[in-house]
This record gives structure tokens, C-alpha cells and sequence, in this order.
């Protein structure tokens, strides 16, 4: 048979537009994945059958829903709760929550997109998905986030299940909303079903490392980008941004194979200490104070905090944009890259716009796509699933090097396909077919559904 595979292609891409308008997330995604999939396409013309890319980029489900809840002075809010199950070609749909005052279903469906290829790279069974409400937590009790939490789980729980759809964290929930969460479900479904939910307390159901494992894997998935070159983490400087969860354990993992870590930062501006940044001050400012980065440069008088530029302006070797969707972007690139960046791998979900991957592919750096260097923390979910499921739990050291071997493979079907499909070095190309090829054959097996 013959297929024309760039008009096919683009065929799909104007059904995305026009099914999906206004959703500029959500079309910078799917772009991305069709480019990579016309190189696949084209050596692998067999995928093109049974509509399988036009199936893959249609959500399965989209679950949109109202949640009320009081705050502590009795006044009623109304906020949006989203899920989208976009595919359980592999798995139940697995992908975690966001709370965020701007979130809305373009960014949830972006996301929920992703998560499809980078579970797949995993190879631990499951499928893609992703959700979350416009709450922002910030500043608000813990009784109110618990309300809301209880609020949103009364609606959401009808459609999870440890073999339907397993939530988690990701920016602005964790541990404390996690709890919240399983609390009021566990009341609803009169069960106590440890699997319907990952990144629980390590005392009922949660896997060790599982904090960690999103940062931790992004450090082992740039050593393994960094060996091809035969070069290694010690000594070199490193930049992230963000000082959530993934940043502040990248930041750990990073140090300990010996890196310099001068700089990060968070919406309110970056900190730069030249010395190597103070991870356990960090962590006390962040995770027990929930404060501002500058109250760093408040403590280490020799740090500097700004609110001008970008934490991107810093020299560095390493760059590890941690924080949120196309924050690094263009004229970022160019900094990084006539600065001397060596690589670039992406703790965060998509954030570096196109135009910057492109100048950072063109400048020769290594760069390593979210699909991939993030994969850590879903992964050691899925862990935590199987742990649930034999009711049983490892140890952190058993955790992490499980998880440190999922990253080493992962790296490696990345390069076999970029090579396979005939540019090597392209992680994009790489994550991207590595992964639509597990799922498209996990979807000709099943048939059309
Ligand atoms: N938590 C997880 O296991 C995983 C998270 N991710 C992704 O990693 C990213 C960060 O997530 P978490 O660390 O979990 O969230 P978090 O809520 O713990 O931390 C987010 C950090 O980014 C900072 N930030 C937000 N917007 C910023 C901006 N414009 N400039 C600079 N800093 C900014 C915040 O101040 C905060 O320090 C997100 O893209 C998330 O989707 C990806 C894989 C797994
Ligand atoms: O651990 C999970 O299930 C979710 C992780 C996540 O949301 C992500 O990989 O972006």
C-alpha cells in the first residue's frame, strides 16, 4: 500500500487544529510527535494503518467537573476539575494532578498527550493521563486544602481504580493533598485500595523514593547523554529552574555525583551562589517554610537573588529547566548555547518552546526531551503500584536502583530508535518513536477501539 505520509500528517495536524481550537499547548505537542512519527511513518508505512495516529490523538475520556468547597470564613468558591484519559493502550491511565489558579484543559490535554509516550518508555504498563483543578493552594490553610481535596475526590473517584486510572502529584500537589485525597476515597469506596493512587505516605502504601525519583532520574538520564560524549557530571556547573519537588532532588542527585549547582529559581526570581547552593537550606526554606527564594539570599549573604534576567543568563555546563511548560525559551537558548552548554535535559513537562529546541539542536548541544529525562517519578509510581498490588515494600537503595536502571533503559531505546529512524543524537526522535511504537502495537492487538 501506498501511503503519502506527509500529507497524511498534516491531515492529522488540521483535524488537531480544528477539533481543538485555541489550544496552543496541546497543538505545540501533538506537532512535535507527528514530525517525529513521519520519520517512523516512513520506514514503518505498516503504522499507518487502521487509523492508528489519528486514533492517538484523540482523548479516550475528558472528564470536566465543578468543585465546590468553603474556606475557613465560610465563603463557598466554585473551581474546575479536569482528567483527561487519554490512552489505556498499555495500562490504566497513570499521570498525576496539578492544582493551579490558571489551569485549563488545553494545559491538562498537553500533558495528558505526553504522558502516553513517556509511560510507554518505561515498560511498566501503563497508559496516559493527566488532570487537576484552577485551585491554588497557595496561602490557604491546610483545612481548606483538605476541603478541597475532599470536594474534588467526590467527584473523581467514580472513575479511578487501581486498574482503571491511578492519579498522583505533580505541580502543586504532594505529599499533604495525596493524603487528602486517598483519605475521601478511601471513605467513599469503603476500601482501603493502596493502588488507586500514587505518592502516598511511605507509613501506608507509598514507595520509598518516590519524592525523589523525577529529579533523581533526570540526573541519571543526563549522565547516561553525557557518557556518549565520555564525559561525566563532576565538576561541571549546573543550572535549574524551579525549587519544587523536581528541582530540589535534581539538585540533590546532581551534587552527589559531584556537580556544582550554583543556581535556581522559582516565580519570583533566581539565586545564584557561586560556592554551590546549600541544599539543606533550600529544602528547609521550600518544603517546611513553603517561603521565597529570597529569604536564601537573606540567610548567605554571599548569594544573589534577582528579579531581572533569567536563571538561564548563569554560565553553566548543564541546564535543567525544572519548573513549568515553555519557560526556556529562544533568546534562552541562545544565551546557553554561546555560554558553552553541554546539555540540556528537561525535568519539567515541555519546557523549552520549539524555537529553542532548535537552536540548542543546531548549536550541537545535547538535549534530552521531558518524555524521557523525567520519566523517573511515573515510573517509580509504577513501582509503587506493584509494591501495592504484592503487598509488599522495598527499601530506598532497592527503589532507586530500580528506578537508576529504568532511566539506563530508556536512554538506550532512545538512541536505538533516533538511529533506527536515522538521526542520531535526536532524543525527540527517539522518545518520541521508541514510544509510539510500543503503544501503536499495544492498539493493532486490541483492535478498533
Ligand atoms: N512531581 C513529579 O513527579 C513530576 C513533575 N514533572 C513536571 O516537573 C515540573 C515541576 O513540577 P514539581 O516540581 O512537581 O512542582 P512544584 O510545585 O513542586 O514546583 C514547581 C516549581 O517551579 C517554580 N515555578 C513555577 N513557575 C515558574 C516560572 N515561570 N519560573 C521559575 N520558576 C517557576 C515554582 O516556584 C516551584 O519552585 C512540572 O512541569 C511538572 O509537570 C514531571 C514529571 C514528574
Ligand atoms: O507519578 C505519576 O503518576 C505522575 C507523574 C507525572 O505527572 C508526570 O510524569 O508528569
Amino acid at each position: 500500500m501506498h501511503v503519502d505520509v506527509g500529507a497524511r500528517i498534516e491531515a492529522v495536524y488540521a483535524e488537531v487544529l480544528r477539533r481543538n481550537p485555541g489550544e496552543a499547548e496541546f497543538h505545540q505537542a501533538v506537532r512535535e510527535v507527528l514530525h517525529s512519527l513521519a520519520a517512523v511513518l516512513r520506514k514503518r508505512p505498516e503504522y499507518a494503518e487502521a487509523k492508528l495516529v489519528e486514533r492517538l490523538v484523540e482523548p479516550e475520556r475528558q472528564i470536566l467537573f465543578r468543585v465546590p468547597w468553603s474556606d475557613d470564613s465560610g465563603e463557598v468558591h466554585v473551581n474546575r476539575g479536569f482528567r483527561v484519559e487519554f490512552s489505556s493502550a498499555l495500562g490504566p491511565y497513570k499521570g498525576g494532578l496539578r492544582f493551579a489558579p490558571e489551569l485549563a484543559l488545553d494545559t491538562v490535554k498537553f500533558l495528558a498527550f505526553e504522558q502516553i509516550f513517556k509511560n510507554a518508555l518505561t515498560g511498566l504498563g501503563i497508559g496516559g493521563g493527566k488532570g487537576g483543578a484552577d485551585f491554588d493552594p497557595k496561602g490557604r490553610s491546610d483545612a481548606e486544602v483538605m476541603r478541597f481535596c475532599q470536594s474534588f475526590m467526590t467527584e473523581l473517584h467514580r472513575h479511578l481504580g487501581e486498574h482503571t486510572d491511578v492519579p498522583a502529584g505533580d505541580i502543586g500537589v504532594g505529599t499533604r493533598e495525596i493524603g487528602y485525597l486517598f483519605g475521601q476515597y478511601k471513605r467513599l469506596a469503603n476500601r482501603f485500595e493502596a493502588g488507586v493512587l500514587t505518592g502516598k505516605g511511605t507509613g501506608w502504601g507509598g514507595s520509598q523514593a518516590r519524592t525523589e525519583a523525577t529529579g533523581y532520574g533526570t540526573v541519571h538520564f543526563v549522565r547516561e547523554m553525557l557518557a556518549t560524549r565520555g564525559e561525566d557530571l563532576t565538576g561541571r556547573r549546573v543550572v535549574l529552574s524551579g525549587s519544587g519537588n523536581v528541582s530540589l532532588f535534581a539538585l540533590e542527585k546532581a551534587q552527589s555525583f559531584g556537580a556544582q549547582v550554583i543556581a535556581c529559581s522559582d516565580s519570583s526570581g533566581y539565586l545564584v551562589d557561586e560556592r554551590g547552593l546549600d541544599l539543606d537550606l533550600l529544602k528547609e526554606i521550600k518544603l517546611n517554610r513553603r517561603a521565597r527564594l529570597d529569604s536564601y539570599a537573606e540567610a548567605r549573604p554571599r548569594a544573589g537573588f534577582h528579579t531581572r534576567g533569567s536563571v538561564y543568563d548563569v554560565p553553566c555546563d548543564i541546564a535543567l529547566p525544572c519548573a513549568t511548560q515553555n519557560e526556556l525559551k529562544e533568546p534562552h537558548a541562545v544565551r546557553l548555547a554561546k555560554n558553552g552548554v553541554k546539555a540540556v535535559a528537561e525535568g519539567a513537562n515541555m519546557p523549552c518552546t520549539p524555537e529553542a529546541v532548535r537552536v540548542l539542536r543546531e548549536a550541537g548541544v545535547l538535549y534530552g526531551p521531558g518524555k524521557a529525562a523525567n520519566a523517573g517519578g511515573v515510573a517509580t509510581s509504577a513501582l509503587e503500584m506493584r509494591q501495592n498490588a504484592g503487598r509488599d515494600s522495598w527499601t530506598f537503595e532497592e527503589t532507586e536502583k530500580r528506578l537508576a536502571a529504568v532511566m539506563r533503559d530508556i536512554h538506550a531505546d532512545c538512541v536505538a530508535a533516533a538511529e533506527e529512524f536515522g538521526t542520531p543524537e535526536d532524543y525527540v526522535l527517539g522518545a518520541n518513536a521508541a514510544g509510539f511504537l510500543r503503544v501503536a502495537d499495544a492498539m493493532r492487538d486490541q483492535g478498533v477501539v
